[in-house]
């Protein structure tokens, strides 16, 4: 950190069609107070400031004052301003916050303003969750779970950003790191005060702690939850061509995504659509038919059809109330594509021309659905939801694993404690504990790497 004082725009940036109501810009560093009362007090500069001065309202109270440019005096805005001192505010430095009318003028306006200070600088993106991070406000993956709370789009989303920014997730790893520091401890003593009489090696007890260590990383990585709420639930829509898997699609969406015709063979590409399930972030993708062709871009279509269920969560299989749908059903759950009959689903429309017996077919049930008339819709969404419960739902259990780039560490640690149980000499084991524990202490940033910091804090919103 360079002790510089920082500024942004904390809320969208105002354009000429859409201006905000309010806009709020924040100030963070060790001259926050200073900048405030110079944008607020016309005479501070000639009298000179301090800390006791008026024009600075007591910390955390909110108080309304002029906005001034601080070298010729103009007006720019009438609003509300806030003192945090520190360490008592969010980045853990003072700060000061400008809420503003939102126009434009009066943004930038007040931008310009601080910049004319001449001891503030723009602030970079995450910069100020970054300075929270360095002042022990929160670790690693609370700063992450910041830009997941402001990405949330579902209830869902939004429940699992709150857990892990309320340190759920750097609980967990943290005991881990204290587990294997213990193990590493009971290592270190053999080390230094080898027993002649025991064989080399590292004694069972520690082995049980590290084997026990192990699998509960193990279990956890098994877990995709966490990074399916933050990604979005896969779900394919598949099936024969001219099964109505487009109007499907379209239904569910709400709007015409997808081309509909009544040619078979219509849909050539993938066509995503993001949804909103009853609190579980979807992606839904829309595919070609699945049928033998000699048109090679149909051909291609199918590929892509069926690598897209093979990789989905959860697969919707669409046939056609008016041919032989049963046969068709058989045959593509039965082999084909990828099937999973707890969670996947079968759809059988145009029941409005063709009324179908909703009796389950060889103990899979079917949902009945004219995606023409919307009918047999309630019945699908509920399933629907319930198929992403099953998949997503979390108990009150550990928190799950979110990142990839927690999955990555922690596959590096299972691989390294593998090594220390195998070690032929205690000193070989302690190395790769060492090791191992490393890895999580990356992922909350107990061990630091500023490389990592950069890549970490890079993708936040400016202002963040
Ligand atoms: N106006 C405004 N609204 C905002 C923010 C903000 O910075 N400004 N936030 C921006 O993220 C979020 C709130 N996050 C915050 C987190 C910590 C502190 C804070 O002052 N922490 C102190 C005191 C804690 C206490 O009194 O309990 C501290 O941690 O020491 C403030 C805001 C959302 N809303
Ligand atoms: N009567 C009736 N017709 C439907 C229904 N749903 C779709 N259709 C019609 O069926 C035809 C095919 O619909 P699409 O949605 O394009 O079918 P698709 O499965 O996407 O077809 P491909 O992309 O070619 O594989 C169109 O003419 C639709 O209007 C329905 O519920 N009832
Ligand atoms: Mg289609």
């Amino acid at each position: 950190m360079d002790g510089s004082t920082i500024y942004a725009l904390g809320t969208p940036a105002p354009t000429l069609v859409r201006p905000g109501a309010l806009a709020v810009i924040r100030l963070s560093g060790p001259r926050a107070a200073d900048a405030l009362v110079f944008l607020t007090e016309r005479r501070a500069f000639e009298r000179g400031y301090s800390a006791r001065d008026p024009a600075l309202p007591p910390p955390r109270h909110m108080a309304l004052r002029t906005i001034l440019d601080p070298v010729t005096g103009e007006v720019i805005d009438r609003g509300l301003v806030v003192w945090f001192e520190a360490p008592r505010s969010e980045t853990g430095e003072s700060m000061a916050e400008l809420h503003l009318h939102g126009g434009r003028a009066v943004v930038n306006g007040t931008l310009a303003a601080i910049q004319k200070l001449g001891f503030c600088r723009l602030a970079e993106p995450g910069e100020f969750t970054r300075r929270a991070f360095e002042h022990n406000k929160l670790d690693l993956t609370q700063a992450e779970a910041i830009a997941d709370l402001v990405a949330a789009e579902t209830d869902q989303q939004r429940r699992q950003a709150l857990q892990q920014m309320d340190g759920a997730l750097h609980r967990l790893y943290e005991e881990w790191r204290t587990l294997g520091l213990r193990a590493l401890a009971h290592l270190e003593a053999a080390i230094d005060f080898p027993d002649e009489d025991l064989p080399v090696g590292i004694a069972d007890e520690v082995r049980t702690e590290i084997t026990h260590l192990r699998s509960e990383i193990a279990a956890h990585l098994e877990d995709r939850r966490g990074e399916r709420l933050r990604e979005g639930l896969s779900i394919a829509i598949i099936g024969p061509p001219n099964a109505g898997k487009s109007s499907l699609l379209n239904l569910l969406a709400q709007r015409e995504a997808a081309i509909v015709s009544e040619t078979a063979g219509t849909t050539r590409d993938v066509i995503e659509v993001h949804l909103d399930l009853g609190g579980w972030p979807v992606v839904l993708a829309d595919t070609a038919g699945l049928r033998a062709t000699s048109d090679v871009i149909e051909q291609e279509g199918v590929r892509r059809a069926q690598a897209r269920a093979e990789a989905a969560d959860l697969r919707l299989l669409v046939l056609d109330a008016t041919t032989d749908w049963r046969a068709e059903m058989t045959e593509l759950t039965a082999r084909g594509t990828r099937w999973d009959p707890t969670h996947d689903i079968v759809v059988v429309n145009k029941v409005d021309v063709a009324p179908i017996d909703a009796a389950p077919v060889d103990a899979v049930d079917v949902v009945p659905l004219s995606a023409r008339s919307g009918s047999g819709l309630p019945e699908l969404l509920v399933r629907l939801q319930h198929s992403a419960g099953l998949l997503m739902e979390q108990g009150a259990g550990a928190p799950p694993l979110t990142r990839v780039r927690h999955r990555e560490a922690l596959i590096e640690a299972v691989a390294a404690l593998d090594r220390a149980l195998h070690a032929p000499e205690v000193a070989l084991a302690a190395e790769d504990l060492r090791l191992a524990m490393r890895a999580i202490g990356r992922i909350t940033g107990t061990v630091r790497i500023d490389e990592l910091l950069d890549v970490i804090f890079r993708d936040f919103c400016i202002g963040k």
